[in-house]
């Protein structure tokens, strides 16, 4: 569906994208993530045609972006871009003649959106009299009017309570459903990790990694990750070295990579004579494979 080869992009003399490959295929959720200033935006901007890259090609639909591949594309960008003193219905029939809807079906396709983001029963409320996590939704609903074949949501829950985030959630699973491509930036890890069949991740203007979650995770050779408490680490940690466990501090929790699934009785066997408070195995996350790939870690 995408297909990004080689771009490159500069800001005067500041260099923000460097042969950037980026490849989204068609009906699946796309996850890119980086960290602030890593060039998400930058790379959106230049899929929309709003911005232009110095190098390299992209490929919409197998043709190269231009104003009309712009049609195939609804984008709901970090900020809401709501008139606030409008109704859901007016804002929504806004941006529907911006995207040229013909009249005979314009009346239709409002209703049907709303419907889809389930705001129907708001279609003539103000935005201002709506909550955070429904705006949110109305400003998705903006990119998905014209009925697009790529929908680009970018950091769609940042800012949002849990509850509108599940809402969003859903309401993105159900894009997906209808065979729409979704391509979302997110540095929550944990959004990536639910919705998307593709991960990318970005670091100063380079995709260092893409692959599905399972194809990531063999990027560290850890079955488990074991996060323990002791309050004798230095012993544990020469502990775990003598049986090949690599250690990482995860904030303040100090954990071991175990390189194969062990019952616990057998882990703690081999920590024998270590005072253990609390051990936890978890499997291993985005978060891990994530911080691997873009932090330098001091072990
Ligand atoms: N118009 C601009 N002129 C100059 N520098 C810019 C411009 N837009 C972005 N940048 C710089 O380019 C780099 C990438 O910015 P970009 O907004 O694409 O990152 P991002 O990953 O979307 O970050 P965030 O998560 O904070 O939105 C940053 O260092 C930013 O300061």
């Amino acid at each position: 569906m995408l297909k990004i080869n080689n771009i490159n992009k500069s800001y005067g003399k500041r260099q923000v994208l460097h042969n950037l490959n980026l490849n989204v295929a068609n009906g699946e959720i796309y996850g890119l993530l980086g960290a602030n200033g890593a060039g998400k935006t930058t790379t959106i901007n230049i899929i929309c045609n709003l911005l232009k890259a110095d190098s390299g090609d992209i490929q919409l639909n197998n043709q190269p972006i231009s104003e009309a591949t712009k049609k195939i594309i609804g984008i709901a960008p970090q900020e809401n871009i709501l008139y606030k003193s409008l109704t859901c219905e007016e804002n929504l029939r806004f941006f529907a003649e911006i995207y040229g809807l013909s009249k005979n079906i314009i009346n239709q396709k409002i209703k049907e959106t709303l419907l889809s983001v389930n705001l129907l029963d708001r279609a003539k409320s103000p935005v201002e009299t709506l909550s955070g996590g429904m705006q949110r939704r109305l400003n998705i609903a903006v990119a998905l009017v014209h009925q697009p074949k790529l929908v680009i949501l970018d950091e769609p829950t940042t800012g949002l309570d849990i509850e509108s985030r599940y809402e969003v959630w859903e309401l993105i699973r159900q894009l997906k459903s209808q065979g729409i491509t979704v391509l979302l930036t997110t540095h929550l890890l944990d959004e990536a990790e639910r919705l998307c069949q593709k991960i990318g991740i970005l670091k100063q203007g380079q995709i260092l990694v893409e692959g599905s979650l399972a194809e990531l995770r063999n990027l560290i050779p850890a079955q488990e990750v074991l996060v323990m408490q002791t309050t004798q680490e230095k012993e544990a940690i020469a502990r775990a070295q003598a049986y090949g466990f690599t250690h990482r501090y995860y904030d303040k929790d100090l954990a071991f990579w175990l390189p194969e699934s062990l019952d616990l009785k057998e882990i703690i066997s081999r920590f024998e004579g270590i005072p253990i408070d609390a051990i936890s195995r978890q499997p291993v996350r985005l978060e891990h494979i994530y911080l691997e790939l873009t932090q330098q870690f001091a072990s």
